[in-house]
């Protein structure tokens, strides 16, 4: 059911800074045979510990549009794309802000996924706010997938995969 959808050309974007979403992300692209394109910052937070919370969640509240590396990739040359994202007080990273008001995607199918400690929040809502004029295929969150039961993660999104492709 996955390789008939191969004809259509699929990339996964993402940013993770502590390698869950990265870990969801490589999965996704290698189950459905896509691209991979990360998102990164130019600056890259490096406070560990509790301090993470508060200069990741400011960035937040601040709407910081950090400066990223140029994208590996050109989204326009894809028909799915996947965004994924961290959840940082209880919405998408910063690096997904930039990404948002630096590329204008319309008309493609998109998928979203998320990595969070159980708390989502507005993490889709807020998302979809920002791909109006796009069609959203599903989204899924996971619970720190590095941490436990990586194996049900990537059945989960196996599943997942198959449930939106099926569609198609
Ligand atoms: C600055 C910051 C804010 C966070 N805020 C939330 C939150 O609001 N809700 C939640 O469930 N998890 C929150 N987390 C936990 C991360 O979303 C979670 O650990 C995620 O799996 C990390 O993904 P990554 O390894 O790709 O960076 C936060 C983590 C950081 C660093």
């Amino acid at each position: 059911m996955i390789e008939k959808k191969l004809e259509l050309r699929k990339l996964v974007i993402y940013y993770s800074f502590e390698g869950n979403t990265k870990f969801i992300a490589e999965n996704i692209a290698k189950i459905t045979d896509a691209d991979l394109a990360e998102l990164k910052p130019k600056k890259e937070l490096t406070s560990k510990g509790f301090m993470k919370y508060i200069w990741g969640g400011s960035q937040v509240m601040m709407k910081k549009r950090p400066e990223l590396y140029p994208l590996e990739k050109n989204p326009e040359d894809y028909d799915i794309i996947f965004i994924g994202t961290p959840v940082w007080a209880w919405t998408f990273a910063p690096p997904l802000s930039t990404f948002f008001h630096s590329n204008s995607l319309q008309n493609k199918k998109i998928a979203l996924f998320s990595c969070n400690r159980g708390q989502n929040g507005k993490t889709f809502e807020n998302m979809k706010k920002e791909l109006e004029g796009n069609d959203i295929l599903g989204e899924i969150e996971l619970f720190d997938p590095l941490l436990k039961d990586k194996n049900k993660n990537l059945q989960k999104i196996e599943e997942w995969i198959k449930g939106m492709f099926i569609n198609l």
